[in-house]
């Protein structure tokens, strides 16, 4: 991880109002560092993808800052990969396609058609699809759709990755296992990643920082530090005395502010 003060993302009291001037989002204020993983928990309508939206960019209007290692995000040429809850991939593009266009987008003067296609197959096999390269979005299931939004994702090298529920149509073993691998990945090619789930456990196994939004918007978030089971080999951490330390804290808070 960078020491450097400025680096990473600064979250500088962002809320989101929309038209009607209810809050989508209300105050948050972060610091999330560089190749960071921070994850996000709250009800339904507490604003967690509103969050994402204003990071991605999508999100024309917001009050607050955003700030990309010291400078204004918007306007810096930084890659961000969004994984949205509806995957985003397009339908009339095979599986390939849809991670090509996103790479040509992403780097359009770089890469030779063969190395593009090698890494094509290479994130298609890290995910465990390898033979769905051909097919098309709406013949696959919301699982297979989930984990090619998640190759796209990676096969475009961002510098910010954000996740909306990346797991949430898979059964609990596929789900286990591709946490897993979604933080061999993260390790192996990092980058800043804001990771939004319903489930709890996921929230601990994969966040090195948990941010509960509270569901009255004008309430602070809690930021509850989670290293300690981040740490722990991820084999152990379901298992681990600090899980469950976890888990009770963290339930507790969703008591309080849900
Ligand atoms: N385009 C929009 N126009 C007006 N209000 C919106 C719009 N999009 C979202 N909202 C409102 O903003 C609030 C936050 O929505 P958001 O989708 O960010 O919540 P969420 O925490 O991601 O919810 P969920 O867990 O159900 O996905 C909600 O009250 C929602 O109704």
């Amino acid at each position: 991880m960078s020491s450097s003060k400025n680096s990473g993302l600064r979250v500088k009291e962002l809320e989101v109002a929309y038209k009607s001037g209810e809050l989508a989002l209300g105050r948050v204020d972060f610091t999330l560092p560089e190749h960071g993983i921070y994850t996000i928990l709250g009800p339904s309508g507490s604003g967690k993808s509103t969050l994402l939206r204003a990071v991605s960019g999508l999100l024309p209007e917001y009050r607050g800052e955003l700030l990309f290692n010291g400078q204004p995000l918007r306007g810096q040429d930084v890659l961000i990969g969004l994984v949205p809850q509806n995957y985003g991939l397009l339908p009339w593009k095979t599986v390939k396609a849809n991670i090509r266009v996103a790479m040509k987008i992403a780097n359009p003067k770089e890469q030779e058609r063969r190395a593009r296609e090698e890494q094509i197959d290479r994130w298609l096999t890290a995910m465990g699809i390898p033979e769905l390269g051909e097919r098309y979005p709406l013949s696959m299931s919301g699982g297979q759709q989930q984990r090619v939004a998640i190759a796209r994702a990676f096969a475009i090298a961002p510098s910010i990755l954000l996740l909306d529920e990346p797991f949430s149509a898979l059964d609990v073993m596929t789900r286990e296992a591709l946490q897993q691998l979604f933080l061999e990945h993260w390790r192996a090619n990092p980058t800043t990643a804001l990771f939004v789930t319903h489930d709890v456990d996921e929230a601990i196994l994969l966040g090195q920082k948990v941010i509960v939004l509270p569901s009255n918007k004008s309430e602070a978030p809690e930021m509850i530090d989670n290293e300690a089971v981040f740490g722990l080999d991820h084999a152990e951490k379901r298992a681990s005395d600090a899980f469950f330390a976890q888990m009770k804290r963290i339930r507790k808070v969703m008591q309080e502010k849900w």
